[in-house]
């Protein structure tokens, strides 16, 4: 399942490792060549060169770059003006100790940037540039285009992997992918988790019966969900009726029956073409007076711009007032499912989604976005044809296998 994805992210986990590794070594070679200046006596500089040790103390720094702007002249040697440039960006790390000498070295001086990552390393951190994320970062978006994420969400995505690993200065722990997994992990399940119902709990908490209506396009899975929901429910200790709410479609009564049949649970069930509103009414009626927990309604298969069958379920939305409505897609859909999603919940909002055969599915986009492209949590995910293959969905779950070594 999503073994595309997570190759993806694999390679964006080690390429970003490199670049904090190199970082690593980076600051830990800073360090070599200038802790011995560091550590040199504050003795005076060689009055003829105007050399002062690099690690002097802050406002030493900031009086002898002073000195090397005012004298320029007065270098002799490449080593002398390098001394200068040095101390100036100390003196820039000086942080408003001083005044002309400092904006002077703050212009443009990497070094005052190599200073800050050798004091981190130092500190036994390790700071990563913006810079140094660009080409990992502008394959990770790729990856994850081509992953189906949702554009919006992958953006969500890289955004957060930003503003975790750039700048910020990360304990440099012992392994510096943790450092990149963790910022990855942090923002999938950001875009994964979302608030809303837990759907166990709503079978729990709601009064019963508790009304249970699936909606999305046709082919996708939802009388075969339905039917895999009718043993998860029971294995939970709830009963449950089918109703047959696919009026429209020529054999949707048998296939359902069929499902009812091998799974020895009660089904209600009306002519082809007869109101919808009204199978799902009577399935009601039928489970209060038998004492059923659970109706699950299946619903023709439509788009969300066929008006007619959106009225049928706007109708029964008024009529039955379900407890959830659950909108099913297919996670092979990829980006044709997310926008489904977005569209049918814009048309008669959802509770939360299934996501079916998501054991056909290497790319992993639509798991990874459909929640926040929602606002809705998935429910489910489809891992297969037989009645035990559904999934009760975490995302901690999911993030931790996609990020599985
Ligand atoms: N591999 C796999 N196949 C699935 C899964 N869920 C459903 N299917 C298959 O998908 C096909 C369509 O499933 P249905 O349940 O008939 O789909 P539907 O949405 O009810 O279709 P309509 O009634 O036409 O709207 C069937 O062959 C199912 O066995 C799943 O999680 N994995």
């Amino acid at each position: 399942m999503f073994d595309g994805l997570k190759d993806r992210l694999g390679k964006f986990r080690s390429d970003a490792e490199d670049v904090a590794e190199e970082n690593a070594e980076e600051v830990e070679e800073a360090e070599d060549e200038e802790t011995p200046e560091s550590e040199a006596p504050t003795e005076p500089a060689d009055a003829d060169t105007g050399e002062t040790p690099a690690e002097a103390d802050e406002s030493e720094a900031a009086e002898t770059a002073a000195e090397a702007e005012a004298e320029p002249e007065a270098s002799e040697s490449e080593a002398a003006s390098e001394a200068a440039e040095s101390a100036a960006s100390e003196a820039a790390e000086a942080d408003g100790e001083t005044d002309e000498p400092e904006s002077e070295a703050d212009s443009g001086s990497s070094r005052a940037g190599f200073a800050a990552r050798a004091k981190s390393a130092v500190r036994g951190r390790v700071v990563i540039d913006e810079e140094d994320l660009e080409d990992p970062l502008w394959e990770l978006e790729m990856a994850l285009l081509e992953s189906d994420v949702e554009m919006g969400v992958a953006q969500e995505i890289l955004d957060q992997i930003k503003a975790d690993l750039v700048g910020e200065e990360k304990k440099f722990t012992t392994s510096t992918d943790e450092v990149v997994r963790e910022a990855l992990k942090d923002a999938l399940l950001s875009v994964i988790s979302v608030d809303g119902v837990d759907f166990d709990d709503a079978i729990e908490q709601s009064e019963k019966p508790v009304v249970v209506i699936f909606t999305g396009v046709n082919g996708v899975g939802k009388t075969t969900s339905i039917a895999k929901l009718t043993k998860y429910l029971r294995d939970n200790g709830h009963s449950s009726v089918l109703a047959n709410g696919d009026t429209y479609r020529a054999g949707a009564n048998q296939q359902i029956e069929e499902h009812a049949a091998n799974l020895d649970v009660d089904i209600i069930t009306h002519e082809q073409g007869g109101d919808p509103t009204a199978v799902i009414y009577d399935a009601v009626e039928y489970a209060e007076a038998n004492d059923i927990d659970v109706v699950l309604g299946d619903t023709a298969g439509r788009l969300h711009t066929s008006d007619d069958l959106m009225q049928q379920l706007e109708k029964i939305g008024r009529v039955v007032d379900p407890d959830l409505t659950v909108f099913v897609d297919e996670a092979v859909a990829g980006q044709d499912a997310v926008n489904r999603a977005r569209e049918f919940n814009d048309a008669v909002p959802v509770d939360g989604s299934i996501l079916t055969k998501a054991d056909a599915d290497s790319q992993g986009g639509a798991a990874i976005s459909i929640a926040h492209v929602t606002g809705k949590p998935i429910f489910f995910l489809g891992t297969g044809q037989g009645y035990d293959d559904l999934v009760k969905f975490d995302p901690e779950a999911l993030v931790e296998d996609l990020l599985g070594d």
